[in-house]
């Protein structure tokens, strides 16, 4: 069934259990996450960057988003398991009114690469607004290093603890995304992983909201091989490991935002496949592969998150 982020999340928070939230573009990658939401028994949340709308609507921000509002709804209202619609790295307000309008659970309102205080004013403006229309709101603070969609953050600025008290009090917001040493994409981290678990907890610990890690995928081996095995080239391709992020969920994290992880299975399958058929030319034979591959990583990232049988 479809519901609002917000009930599901506030229910993760109160029991140290995180909910994935699945970036799609197209129709393959929601059917997959769906699969697996349903054979975990799990709740799960959707999302969409803008781009994905910009994507989906081929060029039309509104008919996008509400072309997502209604692929979704139709899925969640014909399923048990909870699913909700949410936009993610919102940074332009017309996106974020046609994500409300349409009808998006939550949406993700990034204003983190401005000053504190005009992020803030953006910030309480964004939820006052969509909490009129009933739809909830995530915020960031600091920055993750690595292309944001259209911004470029050079290093990474991490969270100050104090600063995201006084955040969430003045904003109202109802989740919260803190830096804490996770980027965007397949190349995270010059080094080792190295989140910072006590800012982390401190984060918890002053706001007592539910928060969410970005630039969760942990970009695994299994699936870059098999896309190199065919034709890929992911060099150097590095993620966070799966026992960093169920250390940030027993600190607090409630939603882990995972969209590479799905992009590298799914790319490995489709090339798997067409190498392995080359007489094919069946979309929904050669997408496939790449979808089981998609399902697998749904499920799997359920069963570590704690967000399996809790439908
Ligand atoms: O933060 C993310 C996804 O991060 P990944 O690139 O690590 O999947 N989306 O908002
Ligand atoms: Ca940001
Ligand atoms: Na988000
Ligand atoms: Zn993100």
């Amino acid at each position: 069934m479809y519901v609002n982020t917000k009930e599901i999340l506030e229910k993760a928070s109160k029991n140290f259990y995180a909910i994935p939230a699945f970036n799609i573009n197209n129709l393959e990658f929601l059917i997959a996450i769906i699969e697996g939401a349903i054979e975990k028994n799990a709740p799960v949340i959707i999302e969409t960057s803008e781009g994905a709308i910009k994507y989906a609507g081929n060029g039309d921000i509104y008919r996008g988003a509400n072309l997502f509002v209604k692929m979704v709804r139709e899925y969640a209202d014909s399923v048990k398991i909870p699913i909700a619609l949410h936009l993610d790295h919102g940074k332009h307000l017309e996106y974020i009114a046609a994500a409300v309008k349409a009808g998006y659970s939550s949406v993700m309102i990034d204003a983190s690469h401005e000053e504190f205080e005009k992020n803030l004013t953006i910030t309480k403006e964004v939820v006052k607004w969509a909490h009129a229309s009933g739809v909830s709101v995530e915020a960031e603070l600091g920055q993750l290093s690595g292309i944001e969609d259209n911004v470029y953050a050079a290093e990474n600025v991490l969270v100050d603890p104090e600063q995201a008290k006084i955040f969430v009090e003045e904003t109202g917001v109802d989740f919260l995304a803190p830096a804490i040493g996770t980027s965007h994409g397949a190349f995270k981290f010059k080094g080792e992983a190295k989140l910072d678990f006590d800012r982390l907890k401190k984060v918890k610990e002053l706001t007592n909201i539910p928060l969410v890690l970005h630039g969760a995928s942990s970009v695994l081996k299994q699936f870059v091989d098999i896309a190199e095995e065919f034709g890929a080239d992911f060099g150097g391709a590095k993620g966070v490991p799966a026992e960093e992020i169920k250390k940030c969920v027993e600190l607090g994290i409630n939603k882990v935002n995972t969209d590479t992880d799905l992009r590298i299975a799914f790319v490995a399958g489709v090339r798997k496949y067409l190498k392995e058929n080359p007489k094919e030319f069946d979309p929904r034979k050669y997408f496939k592969e790449g979808m089981n591959y998609v399902k697998e990583v749904v499920m799997d990232r359920l069963e570590f998150l704690g967000a399996s049988g809790k439908a």
